[in-house]
């Protein structure tokens, strides 16, 4: 396995990402947002952006797992080769990119994209999958991390509360490759479960790294009693 798979195996990812429009959409608070994380432990980051991930990749000795959101197609994380390179261009060890079935903006399939990424770059390549089928496919289409990020947002899944632990838990019975759980791991409890249940690695991003949406969890815990 790649030395930088190795050091995160059994380890938690923190992703830092802010979204259009919100305060915190700033690529230096990102980058300190992503330092506070490695000294709590992170061997991992995950960032959305080029200039964040640049950003990161400089700042920190960790790898980074870099996508880039676009577009107004529902394939939309890193949705086309253009996108992949570039992410790979601005340092990212991990290029994570859509991973579903679903037909891409650009005509290719998985399969072409990732083998177009590794004709430039020598990164790796996590797919973020929706499902079960599409986890099968992204293996086969050269994925080298398969990643349980789009369970609940394809329609194919319902959108659990927390983990989609039954996706996972056919993730790891059937997938050959490492199988990252991300979406929705939103306590220590569920981190450590999903680990139990064999994942390779745990990413949250929500839960550590978004405070307008912590803050409402609280809210409404406050008043809503
Ligand atoms: C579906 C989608 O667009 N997921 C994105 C993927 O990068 C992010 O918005 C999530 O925050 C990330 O996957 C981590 O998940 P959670 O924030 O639930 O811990």
């Amino acid at each position: 396995m790649s030395p930088v798979l190795e050091r995160l195996r059994g380890r938690l990812i923190v992703s830092c990402q802010a979204y259009p429009g919100e305060p915190l959409r700033v690529p230096e608070i990102m980058e300190r947002m992503a330092l506070a994380a490695v000294e709590g432990g992170a061997a991992g980051i995950r960032a959305q952006g080029l200039e964040d991930i640049a950003r990161i990749v400089a700042a920190t000795d960790v790898p980074v797992t870099g996508l880039w959101k676009d577009g107004e197609d529902p394939v939309f994380i890193t949705p086309t080769l253009e996108h992949a390179i570039a992410v790979a261009d601005a340092g990212a060890h991990i290029v994570a990119l859509d991973g579903t079935r679903r037909p891409r903006p650009d005509g290719r399939t998985l399969a072409q994209t990732i083998a177009g990424l590794r004709e430039h770059a020598d990164v790796l390549v996590m797919a973020d999958c929706g499902s079960l089928e599409d986890a099968l496919a992204a293996e086969d289409a050269g994925a080298d991390v398969l990643g349980t990020t789009l369970a609940g947002y394809t329609g194919e899944r319902a959108r659990t509360q927390g983990p989609d632990v039954e996706l996972i838990d056919q993730m790891v019975a059937r997938c050959s490759r490492p199988v990252v759980v991300e979406g929705r791991v939103h306590t220590p409890a569920q981190a450590a479960d999903a680990m139990g249940r064999g994942a390779f690695a745990v990413v949250v991003g929500t839960a550590i790294t978004h405070p307008t949406t912590i803050t409402g969890w609280f809210h409404q815990a406050v008043t809503e009693r």
